[in-house]
């Protein structure tokens, strides 16, 4: 029996001032769907407990959406995972200043090694590592680059002590394939932090099957173009994943 409910994270992807789904985070896959805060309020009048929020264009070395995700942080009553471009200090203040419960890091892990391993010291869970993998390859700046081994950098974030892993299949991201359940259960099995499943979710199916894997440690479950496409609704999310 499952003690704890799958927690479900709605994605907010901002690329352009837009909220925006991509397929295998390809830049120009994109397809549009309007305002952010919008959207993200959409997510919070459904019943939301976290908003998934991501600046794409700092991820991708675009630009950035820093206003607008600030002013979404801000107006949100529920937590926020914030992610993208956060690779320093100047650019981690302000993710911590706009109030988001935690941030989640993605280049800086592969590519700046001491200062994540001193940050993760000094913020504890507000810090969380995306492990965006295509394979056991891990790939940051906007997932164009290979970084390194992927059991290999979790060893190392395991060691210095990382609280919680943000896992995603670059191959199902936006493809409404299905999660990869395989490598969510393997990087259960090679940590015993929090992992919170992402890519690929269509179904409420998929959800349930991310669900049954609460024992083993994954924790919650980023939601994005399933949503958009309306392929179930978060209320019906929700309650397919309630204990
Ligand atoms: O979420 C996406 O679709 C995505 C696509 C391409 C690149 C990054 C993407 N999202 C998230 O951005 C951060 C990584 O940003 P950074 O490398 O720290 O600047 C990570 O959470 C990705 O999952």
């Amino acid at each position: 029996m499952r003690t704890h409910r799958l927690e479900l994270l709605p994605a907010v992807d901002v690329r352009d001032g837009q909220a925006v789904r991509l397929v295998h985070g390809e830049s120009g896959s994109e397809t549009s769907y309007g305002d952010p805060l919008e959207a993200a309020l959409a997510w919070q009048r459904a019943g939301a407990e976290w908003l998934h929020l991501v600046d794409l264009d700092a991820a991708f070395g675009t630009g950035d959406n820093r206003e607008r995700i600030a002013e979404v942080v801000a107006t949100m009553d529920i937590k926020v995972e914030l992610s993208g471009g956060i690779r320093d200090d100047a650019s981690l203040a302000a993710a911590l200043a706009t109030g988001c419960t935690r941030v989640n890091l993605g280049t800086a892990a592969l590519e700046s090694p001491e200062w994540v391993a001193k940050i993760i010291a000094e913020y504890g869970d507000r810090i969380a590592v995306g492990l965006d993998v295509r394979g056991i390859t891990l790939r940051g700046r906007g997932w164009t680059r290979d970084g390194g081994d992927l059991y290999e950098t979790l060893a190392r974030l395991d060691s210095e002590g990382c609280a919680r892993y943000v896992v995603t299949d670059i191959a199902k991201d936006g493809t409404l394939q299905g999660p990869n359940l395989e490598l969510l259960k393997n990087v259960c099995a090679a940590t015993d932090k929090p992992v919170v499943a992402s890519g690929g979710v269509s179904s409420l199916d998929d959800l349930r099957a991310l669900a049954t894997l609460v024992p083993e440690g994954v924790e919650g479950a980023i939601v994005g173009k399933a949503l958009y496409a309306k392929a179930f609704t978060l209320e019906e999310a929700l309650e397919a994943v309630s204990v």
